[in-house]
């Protein structure tokens, strides 16, 4: 077996927590306590307990003698990067305490907010995840100076007046659907421009046309020509515009939303999506001296200012879908776990589907997230004997049940009692990804590309399986393993990485047995 290391992350604390998690992963796989470990490398417990937490400089000597002692290979240089996967033996229950990071999808949208600021941003506890970089390389690639904090928890972003559209890092920028939020920002300051095609998830067919009609009235006009959206944008737009929107889409009332704050002018968003990120974005954009109406409703109010100058501090408020996939992860193990900083406005009707679903949950007080806006509460799961809902679960544009959540009803579902229909209406493709959970004992069948039904409870067992090329469902695998007895392998996890901060060891904090290797 081997636990190696590549450095990729533009992030520069991140190869030491990188090595400090594979330095733990492969310690607790040989069931060593850090104090064992110290005494046979020579070192103490403590230091120990710095490296894997990634606190500390670890010297190459002390690397290799390590290595020696858990007889794994943690960096590797200069070769190829190797497929990752994950080994879990799964079956157990989970345990302690566990608080939810700030969230990919504002992250990735005050990324590229901050191109409108011509001051100094800061935004503080960014999720470091794989997402975040890309944007951050296409944003490096246009001049934009990006810095990480040494401890690489917050960044600070400078944008310089004249960005070099020409040089866009094409690569990063196609691996991500979010580049399609530099629309917004960039239409305020160019006449012409072009962005790479977006990509993101393989959730099937994820239209660009909501996002041209929303732009439309701010003078936007998009050719798409050879993998490229040639922009060019009309000087003449009204003081006073009122966009509506065809979809109630996140991204694109995000595109808007930065459209309407980058103008001298009044701009009434209608059918605007009230969801997290949007909500991130607005509270930013106040910073900015945006004046926004109606933030948390389907209307908003916008008064912009063309040139924008400040120098803000912002703090990205907690993900529910990591939230979501946590307290999955303690539903399915029939554990008690406490998930905390859950922000509840976004996770309410999830956990009244799942009290419908008979779980035994308790939940704190709400208290401020950092940003001084967004309630969160600290929720307790119970051990819990589950059935199915009686009617079908379907996700809706907030405030209904969070698209993305709607993946972890199907593993939960094959815990319950009874059979449960669950409608994926809004993506062509991802249901489709969830039928892998059959691999590991459960019964699922798909009726279309958009439903599922699932009967539970369901008699678990290890498998070996590929990971699914879509976030939430690769993520939903690894919650199965961790519920069948046994030892299951989930190949190509890297896509994790996408969405979540060092996912695997922070559910190994809570018990789980998962062990990274590489090819
Ligand atoms: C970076 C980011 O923030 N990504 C989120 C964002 O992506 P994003 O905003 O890119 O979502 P899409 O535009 O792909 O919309 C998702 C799907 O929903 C459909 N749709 C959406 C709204 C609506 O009123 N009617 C409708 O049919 C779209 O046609 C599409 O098939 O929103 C999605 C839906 O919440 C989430 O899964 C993504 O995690
Ligand atoms: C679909 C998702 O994200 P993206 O829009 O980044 O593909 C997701 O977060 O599940």
């Amino acid at each position: 077996m081997e636990d190696t290391a590549t450095f990729e992350r533009t992030d520069p604390a991140a190869p030491l927590r990188q090595v400090g998690a594979l330095i733990r992963g492969a310690r607790q796989g040989r069931k060593l306590t850090q104090a064992q470990l110290a005494e046979r490398v020579g070192t103490s417990q403590s230091a120990i307990n710095r490296i894997e937490q990634g606190s500390q400089n670890i010297s190459i000597d002390l690397l290799s003698r390590i290595s020696t002692a858990l007889e794994s290979e943690i960096v590797s240089f200069g070769e190829q990067k190797k497929n990752s996967h994950l080994r879990v033996q799964g079956g157990r229950q989970l345990h302690g305490t566990i608080a939810v990071r700030s969230s990919k999808n504002a992250s990735v949208a005050l990324l590229c907010a901050a191109l409108m600021n011509r001051g100094r941003t800061t935004l503080h506890g960014i999720a470091r995840i794989v997402e975040v970089d890309r944007i951050i390389d296409v944003l490096r690639s246009l001049g934009v100076s990006v810095v990480w904090s040494p401890d690489g928890q917050d960044v600070e972003i400078h944008v310089p007046d004249d960005l070099s559209l020409e040089s866009i890092d094409e690569d990063a920028g196609r691996r991500t659907r979010s580049v399609l939020m530099f629309l917004g920002p960039l239409l305020g300051r160019y006449d012409t421009f072009a962005l790479p095609y977006a990509g993101g998830c393989d959730l099937g067919t994820r239209t660009v046309e909501p996002h041209l009609i929303a732009l439309r009235p701010f003078g936007l006009s998009i050719e798409a020509t050879a993998g490229w959206y040639q922009a060019t944008v009309a000087p003449d737009v009204p003081e006073e515009l009122t966009v509506v929107l065809t979809e109630r889409g996140d991204t694109v009332t995000e595109n808007a939303v930065m459209a309407a704050a980058v103008r001298d002018g009044v701009t009434t968003i209608r059918n605007a999506s009230p969801n997290y990120m949007v909500q991130d974005l607005c509270f930013y954009l106040e910073l900015l001296g945006i004046t926004i109406e109606g933030i948390g409703s389907t209307t908003l109010r916008i008064t912009g200012r063309s040139v924008i100058n400040e120098d803000v501090d912002y703090w990205p408020s907690e993900d529910p879908v990591e939230a979501m996939s946590l307290l999955t992860a303690g539903i399915v193990t029939d554990s008690e776990i406490t998930v905390t900083r859950v922000p509840i406005e976004f996770m309410e009707i999830e956990l009244a589907t799942l009290g419908e679903m008979g779980l035994r949950y308790t939940r704190s007080p709400e208290y401020a997230a950092a940003n001084g806006r967004t309630r969160l509460v600290d929720v307790t799961v119970h051990p819990s004997k589950l059935h199915a809902p009686i009617d079908k679960i379907h996700p809706m544009p907030f405030p209904g049940l969070n698209i993305d959540n709607l993946p972890f009803f199907a593993v939960i579902a094959a815990c319950a009692d009874g059979d449960t229909l669950i409608h994926d209406w809004v993506y062509e493709g991802r249901a489709i990804h969830l039928t892998d959970l059959t691999r590991l004992g459960a019964n699922v069948r798909l009726r279309d590309p958009h439903r599922i039904d699932v009967s539970g409870p369901t008699h678990w067992s290890g498998a070996e399986v590929s990971c699914p090329p879509a976030l939430r469902p690769a993520v939903v695998i690894l919650l199965a393993m961790l519920a069948a007895k046994g030892t299951s392998v989930l190949r190509n996890v890297d896509i994790i990485a996408r969405g979540y901060e060092q996912l695997q060891e922070r559910l190994i904090t809570l018990g789980a047995s998962i062990e990274t290797f590489r090819d």
